[in-house]
């Protein structure tokens, strides 16, 4: 399979510990936006650290572009591109530096990496910005660099943890929006399968695949708009996990009062 499937993962941190996930199954196809959506401590992140094999399970099978994580790492993890909850740029580093540094890492040199940072930062307006150390750019533009960083080696699976963290709502809106549009249209005819680790029900849109994780478990999957049925995904959620909302954060909030003002499509 092309994009990514997840069989059957279960994950302690300690051996005799609680299951920071237990038996965790669902598959994203390319083209498709996918959240995981889970209140804190769902096991997002610790998702995020098996699929980039920053740590291992001994249950279960993951597969990335067709690759057997466990036993091809390396091509598994050559066909990911990654966006981390905690930014990861070099502030002091230009623009390109930081872009060029990358690519170099996924092998990328000479005129293929230049091409590549150069369609990024002309897909991002940011060519003129080239030269300026990242400390420059505001949190919006950063996260975007993060995005397009993620994409210069065109994985076939896209991974972001809490993308939108910290972001004010107009920029929350424009990244949301930014990484469905990659999902739907694909950069150059090539759609990767993206995953959206988030606590916010208003990033996601009707037609969005939507998993749903609580204290380690899948407590759903499916298409938002079915998942919401004759209520609101945000309500559903709330039912299934019993979690607050978190105030003005519009986490798990009535969907179409938050950011994108999308989500209260999905719950139609
Ligand atoms: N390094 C660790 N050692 C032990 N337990 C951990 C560690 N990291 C996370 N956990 C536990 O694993 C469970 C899942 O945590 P995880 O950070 O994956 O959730 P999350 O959905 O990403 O939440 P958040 O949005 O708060 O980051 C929690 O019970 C957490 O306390």
């Amino acid at each position: 399979m092309s994009g990514l499937q997840v069989d059957g993962i279960t994950f302690r941190y300690a051996a005799k510990g609680p299951a920071a996930l237990e038996d965790v199954s669902f598959r994203v196809e390319p083209g498709v936006f996918c959240a995981l959506l889970g209140p804190n401590g769902a096991g997002k992140s610790t998702l995020f650290a098996l699929l980039t094999r920053l740590v291992v399970a001994r249950a279960g099978r993951i597969e990335v572009a067709g690759h057997d994580l466990a036993r091809h790492p390396r091509a598994a993890l050559a066909a990911i591109g990654v966006v981390f909850q905690q930014p990861t740029l070099d502030l002091d580093m230009s623009v390109w530096s930081n872009l060029t540094y990358f690519a170099g890492l996924h092998g990328l040199s000479g005129r293929k990496a230049r091409c590549a940072i150069e369609a990024a930062l002309d897909r991002l307006s940011m060519r003129e910005r080239a030269g300026e150390p990242v400390r420059n750019l505001n949190g919006g533009h950063r996260r975007r660099m993060e995005i397009a960083r993620a994409l210069i080696h065109r994985p076939a699976v896209l991974l972001l943890d809490e993308a939108t963290v910290g972001l004010d709502a107009a920029s929350r809106a424009a990244i949301t929006d930014h990484v469905h549009d990659l999902a739907a249209h694909g950069l150059d005819g090539h759609r990767p399968a993206v995953l959206w680790a988030s606590h916010l029900v208003d990033e996601i849109r009707p037609a969005d695949q939507v998993v749903i994780l609580h204290r380690g478990k899948v407590l759903a999957q499916g298409d938002a708009r079915d998942l919401a049925g004759e209520t609101t995904l945000a309500q559903r959620f709330l039912a299934m996990t019993g979690e607050e909302r978190e105030g003005a954060s519009g986490a798990a909030g009535p969907v179409g009062e938050g950011a994108t003002g999308r989500a209260g499509e999905a719950a139609e």
